[in-house]
């Protein structure tokens, strides 16, 4: 066990900022934004921001609320396109395919509520990690990163959301993050990752994403709303964010004396990031001071040499006020907290003085990283890479792994007592009204309704449940295609095949039992009987699919639906023979009419004969003409005769059949065009 635990560590810090070569993690990926403008409609929402992130950094977009940041990481993420202006990576512009190597972490946590934390990850692993990995590979990279994000207690708690008590805000936000972790992306983004945490849990985290950051080479941009003074310090690099404007673009350390220089004096005992917020909320002459000044920044030519001259104080000449004055600025603010000791300095900023040292060719003095990923620095070797290929996991893999997951997720209603409940109830009531239909030209109308009730009802149930089937998926299934985790067509199938069996257990016990309660027929006709019926409740659900799939307005897709019911049952031809002859197509519309054909005939076809009326005239022929006696000189008629004068003529059985499996297959497939082209899911 113990040695299992070593091998699992060992394997998630191994190799995986590799690219599929096994080189590219020493080398420098550099991200540009450079001058990009977005509009949402008319209104502009980001104004020539330029920036640039660095693998084995960390940058932080700040700013007040409202200021751009989530429109700025939805861009770099692609989510939202940009008007003007470019984001590249390695010197080239990203593309679709190179933002298969993002993560993104949104600021909204979107998981299926009812599923475990583990059912997640375990999801999340299946559909991101490479098919080449092992399954103790895959194993050995799940455990480390629930452990570096400290979740192994909360593994099988569900997620919940305010129905269900399950994990805290903050765990929720490090199950997020550990889905986007588990794929090793070469890009992180993550919007407001510390909402929700508590100060300690909120630095360990920003200090976990610093150490991978340069453990791994990666490039990690984070948004942040209000930092805490020690959280200031882990950034390496800001993007400060004033009304979608740039205040300021470069190293962390440079901030101060770059305000200063702008005639924005920086108050000595102050947490920075406050400070930072409260100027750029300030006046709106201050703002507007701010935003002319910061344009300066938008000049990607300039920001390159603050960056690559290490903090604005080239471009600025400001002497010092880098890391080891932080470092004190720090010290003295904790002491005055009196917590220096929960999340020491020693644990956070000596670090990064060593990353930093490295970075700049200082000597390296300071102490070993300790804690969940140990920190190995990674010495770029001044050569640009370009991102790793990241190819998506077979189609048959997320097929698998969509299916497991919705077997859980269809989990509790399999289990749940109500469809026992409904299945008993229905058997009771039919046992009161048709026990043992009497075979006599009196019952008919008996069978045919107990034949028509089973059929409606076996119709009517699969196609109302499927149209919230997929209402309740399409948000949480949306975001996951944002991330490039599975085609549509897995997941459509995937859905397909969970929900099946919640329209063929329960159906086929009401069947069994109303067959042999009513006796519906010899036994002979069973099984193709109850599996005709099987075939249209499984067509209705493809209904219900498809209908449920038309609008995002659940109440809307519950009329469309109510509505076509309602035409297949008035115009089905089962209640009046005087439907106008203009209308009469219409009852081949009706999907109930084939299931009801199918079902008489068959339990008719072979069904012994019927003892003619005693109590009114027959209105069967043989039974006129005598021509059939039974043993005790009873007249009959054959079953068959029923069919033969029913008012509206049934197609063959054949053909019944047919358009059943017309249904089933017709609806799927246009659900599935539409969920692809249409709902563009
Ligand atoms: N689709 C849109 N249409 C119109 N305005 C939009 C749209 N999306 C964002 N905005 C506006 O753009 C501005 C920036 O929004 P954004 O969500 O990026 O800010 P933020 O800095 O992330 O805010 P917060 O910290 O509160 O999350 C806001 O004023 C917002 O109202």
């Amino acid at each position: 066990m113990a040695s299992q635990e070593v091998e699992a560590e060992q394997d998630v810090t191994a190799h995986p900022g590799l690219n599929a070569n096994g080189e590219g993690s020493r080398k420098r990926l550099t991200l540009i934004a450079d001058r990009f403008c977005v509009f949402a409609g008319e209104k502009q929402i980001l104004h020539d921001v330029s920036v640039i992130a660095k693998s084995g950094s960390l940058l932080a977009v700040m700013g007040p609320s409202g200021s751009g940041k989530t429109t700025f990481m939805n861009t770099v993420s692609g989510r939202m396109p940009l008007t003007s202006g470019s984001i590249t990576v390695g010197g080239k512009p990203v593309s679709p395919r190179m933002r298969k190597s993002f993560g993104y972490v949104t600021q909204m946590d979107v998981f299926f509520p009812i599923l475990t934390l583990r059912q997640t990850v375990e999801f999340a692993a299946r559909v991101k990690l490479p098919d080449s990995m092992t399954e103790k590979e895959r194993r050995a990279r799940i455990d480390g990163v629930i452990r570096s994000l400290e979740l192994e207690k909360c593994m099988e708690t569900i997620i919940g959301n305010f129905m269900m008590p399950g994990l805290s805000g903050g765990e929720k936000k490090r199950a997020n993050i550990a889905c986007e972790l588990l794929r090793n992306p070469d890009v992180l983004l993550l919007d407001e990752p510390t909402s929700g945490l508590d100060s300690s849990l909120a630095m360990t985290l920003i200090d976990l994403l610093r150490r991978w950051s340069i453990k791994e080479n990666k490039i990690v941009i984070a948004s942040i709303h209000q930092p805490s003074s020690q959280i200031f310090h882990v950034f390496d690099d800001l993007l400060l964010l004033t009304d979608g404007h740039i205040s300021y673009s470069g190293k962390r350390s440079g901030m101060v004396d770059y305000f200063e220089s702008i005639d924005v004096p920086f108050h000595k005992h102050w947490n920075p990031a406050d400070f930072m917020l409260e100027i750029v909320k300030g006046s709106s002459e201050n703002k507007h001071h701010i935003i002319e000044q910061g344009a300066r920044f938008s000049d990607l030519g300039q920001l390159k040499s603050l960056i690559t001259a290490d903090s604005s104080r080239a471009l600025l000449d400001q002497g010092a006020g880098g890391d080891g004055e932080d470092a004190d600025e720090v010290n003295g603010y904790l002491e005055k907290q009196g917590n220096g000791s929960s999340v020491s300095l020693g644990h956070v900023n000596p670090a990064y003085e060593e990353a930093d040292g490295k970075a700049n060719g200082k000597a390296d003095t300071h102490l070993e990283m300790s804690g969940p990923v140990p920190i190995e620095y990674v010495d770029d070797d001044g050569d640009e890479r370009e991102l790793s290929e990241v190819t998506r996991v077979k189609w048959c893999r997320q097929l698998n792994a969509l299916t497991i997951r919705g077997f859980y997720l269809a989990r509790s209603r399999f289990l749940s007592v109500f469809p026992i409940i409904q299945t008993l109830f229905v058997g009771l009531i039919c046992s009161l009204l048709w026990w043992q239909i009497t075979r006599t030209e009196e019952h008919i109308s008996d069978i045919m309704g107990c034949i028509f009730f089973l059929t409606t009802n076996l119709s009517f149930a699969p196609l109302f449940d499927a149209i919230m089937s997929f209402h309740e998926d399409i948000m949480i299934v949306k975001h996951e295609r944002r991330a490039g985790m599975y085609q549509i067509g897995a997941y459509y199938v995937a859905k397909m095949a969970t929900e099946m069996p919640l329209v063929i257990v329960m159906p086929f016990i009401t069947l069994t039992l109303v067959y042999w309660i009513a006796g519906l027929g010899t036994g002979v006709e069973y099984v193709p009987f109850v599996l005709g019926i099987l075939v249209n409740a499984m067509a209705c659900q493809g209904i219900g699919i498809f209908v449920g799939l038309l609008t995002d307005i659940p109440k809307a897709n519950l009329t469309i639906a109510f509505v076509f019911m309602m035409f297949s049952l008035l115009l089905g031809g089962f209640f009046t023979t005087a439907i106008p002859v203009w209308l009469v197509w219409a009852k081949y519309l009706s999907f109930i009419r084939y299931c009801y054909h199918f079902t008489m005939l068959l339990s008719m076809r072979s069904s012994p004969n019927f003892l003619c009326a005693t109590t009114l005239r027959s209105a069967y022929p043989s039974c006129l003409n005598g021509t059939y006696l039974n043993a005790n000189n009873q007249t009959t008629f054959p079953s068959s005769e029923i069919i033969q004068y029913l008012p509206d003529q049934p197609l063959p059985i054949w053909a019944n059949c047919l358009v059943l499996l017309l249904f089933l297959v017709l609806f799927r497939v246009a659900g599935y065009l539409w969920l692809r082209y249409m709902k563009k899911v």
